[in-house]
Order: structure tokens, then sequence, then C-alpha cells
């Protein structure tokens, strides 16, 4: 399988650093990126092929689209005249798969993803939609890409991309957020640098891998860490009178609006 990425950003590199540890590290991969920095970067680090122009993933079976959303629709209207079955796979926020089209001049095998960075751990998790155009093979190839690099989860209703890129594409960096902030804590509580660090994160992922492997949802077993007229209790109190949690449901609402006020603007051209 050849997977030509345009754009060498972020989440193309975390694509790329998971799928190097995976059945599809013999995938031939090249990278079309403006920076020559990144370019010799992403060389160096995963053996893949990189140019700088775009005519060169022409005869690749998966173009995935890693540009940022400002970016895309000057790409995709160069890009339009080469396409004839390739199958094009979008990342970017907000941008449906209607304009994205459009701006294809009518090519229409596109999938839209909504993946997240774990994906460079094998720990993603993406959103797939299939466009109209997408054939069964084209499906499961992006399936098979996407899975190689953490779970996925198809969706039927486009607008589920925007919600799915509010909580898992956005999510990282509220999990990271909170980790910073209990970090600080660890800190201010008299612990160095490494303890803190170590503090927080086992903290999460003990909790997480906890919360993955029990039958009990979350507030259940936040109770059981919770005794009464204890210091969890005195915690939670705190958090509950900062009303972190509705802030937390809120930032979600504020991402998915944004993807979607995103996607509005960019397709008016
Ligand atoms: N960073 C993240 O966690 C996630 C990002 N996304 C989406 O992925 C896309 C890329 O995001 P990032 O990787 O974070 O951005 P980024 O800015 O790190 O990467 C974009 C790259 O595209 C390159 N580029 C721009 N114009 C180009 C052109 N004409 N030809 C070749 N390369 C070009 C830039 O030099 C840059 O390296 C965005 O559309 C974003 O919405 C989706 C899920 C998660
Ligand atoms: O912040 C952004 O717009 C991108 C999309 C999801 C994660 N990062």
């Amino acid at each position: 399988m050849k997977i030509s990425f345009i754009g060498g950003g972020n989440m193309a590199r975390a694509i790329i650093s998971g799928l190097k540890k995976t059945a599809l590290s013999r995938a031939e991969i090249n990278v079309v990126e403006l920076d020559a920095a990144k370019r010799l970067q992403l060389e160096d680090e995963f053996g893949v092929q990189t140019t700088e122009h775009l005519p060169s993933v022409v005869d690749a079976d998966i173009i995935v689209l890693a540009v940022k959303p400002q970016q895309l629709r000057d790409i995709s209207i160069f890009l339009a005249s080469f396409l004839n079955e390739q199958l094009i796979i979008s990342i970017a926020a907000g941008i449906s798969c209607q304009a994205l089209s459009r701006w294809l001049n009518g090519y229409n095998a596109i999938v839209r993803v909504m993946p997240n960075t774990p994906a460079q751990i094998q720990a993603g998790i993406s959103g797939l939609y299939a466009a109209e155009g997408v054939s069964i093979e084209q499906r499961e190839q992006a399936n098979l890409l996407l899975s190689a690099v953490g779970s996925t989860l198809w969706v039927d209703d486009e607008s589920k991309i925007d919600a799915v890129t509010a909580i898992s594409g956005s999510g990282p960096a509220y999990v990271f957020y909170f980790i910073e902030a209990l970090e600080q804590a660890a800190l201010e509580l008299g612990f160095d640098q490494e303890q803190a660090r170590v503090l927080s994160l086992q903290t999460f992922l003990g909790a997480s891998q906890l919360a993955s492997q029990s039958a009990s949802p979350a507030a259940e077993l936040r109770a059981q860490v919770t005794s009464k007229g204890g210091t969890t209790a005195s915690a939670i109190q705190s958090m509950e009178q900062a009303t972190i949690k509705q802030s937390i449901i809120q930032a979600a609402h504020a991402a998915a609006t944004r993807a979607h006020e995103l996607g509005e603007q960019l397709a008016k051209d």
C-alpha cells in the first residue's frame, strides 16, 4: 500500500509514528511538507520519503490531507486534476465532505476522519465517516489504516464528526490540562518535579485502566474513593463549587461549535 500525507505536522507525525510500529510499517509512506526542517526530521526519525511538491502524491492508494483546515481549499483545488481512484482521507477539523468534494471538482471518494495524538503510541481513537463515492474496499483501507494506530468508530451522520472532534480529537488536551494542574498541586505540596510527574501520571493511568476494566460507571468508582467526611469529599466539594464538571462540558460544546463554525466559514469559498 502506498500512503501519501499532505502536511507533515503534529497529527501526521503522530499517525506515521504509530504506523511505523505496526504491520503497516512496510507500507510505502511519503509526506509532502513545505517546511524543510520538518521534512528532514520525518526522514531521519521514520525513514519516510518526503518532498516539497504535491504531484508526487498522485500514484498513492491513499492520500491523507493533514494540513490546517484553512490550507485545505487551495491544496484540494490543485490536487483535483491528479485524482483518478485514490482514496482521500481528510483529518481537517470542521471541513465537510461536501465542501472538500466541491474543491476536488466533484471527486468524492472521501473518508473524513477525526483522529487524536495518542495514535503515536497506537492508543488513539478515530471517528470516521465515508462519503457516497467511497467503495467498500476503500472503507476497509481507511479502517485498516486508522485501526493500526488505535480504535475506530464509524458514524453514519457526518455532523457527529464535529462531536468526535470535541470529545476525543481535542480531548487529549483536556486530559493534559488536568495533569498539569495535578502536577502543580503536587509541587505546591512539597514534591519535586519528577515526584509530581510520577504521582499525577500514575494516578491518571491507574484510574483510567480501572475505569476501562470495571463494569461500574465512573461516578460509582468516584463514590468508592469518596469517604463521608473525608479528604476526597473536601476536594470534590471544592470542584463542585468551582463548577468544574459544568466547565468541562461547556468546553467540549465550545469545541464542537468551533468545528462547525470553521466548516461554515471555510466552505464559503
Ligand atoms: N493536532 C491534533 O491533535 C489534531 C489535528 N487534526 C487536524 O489535523 C490537521 C493538521 O493539524 P496539525 O498537524 O496539528 O497542524 P500542523 O500545523 O502541525 O501541520 C500542518 C502542516 O502542513 C504543512 N503545510 C501547510 N501547507 C502545505 C502545503 N501546501 N503543502 C505541504 N505541506 C503544507 C505545514 O508546514 C505544517 O507542517 C488539521 O486540519 C487539524 O484540524 C485532527 C485531529 C487532531
Ligand atoms: O485544535 C484543533 O483544531 C485540532 C482538531 C482536534 C485537535 N486539534
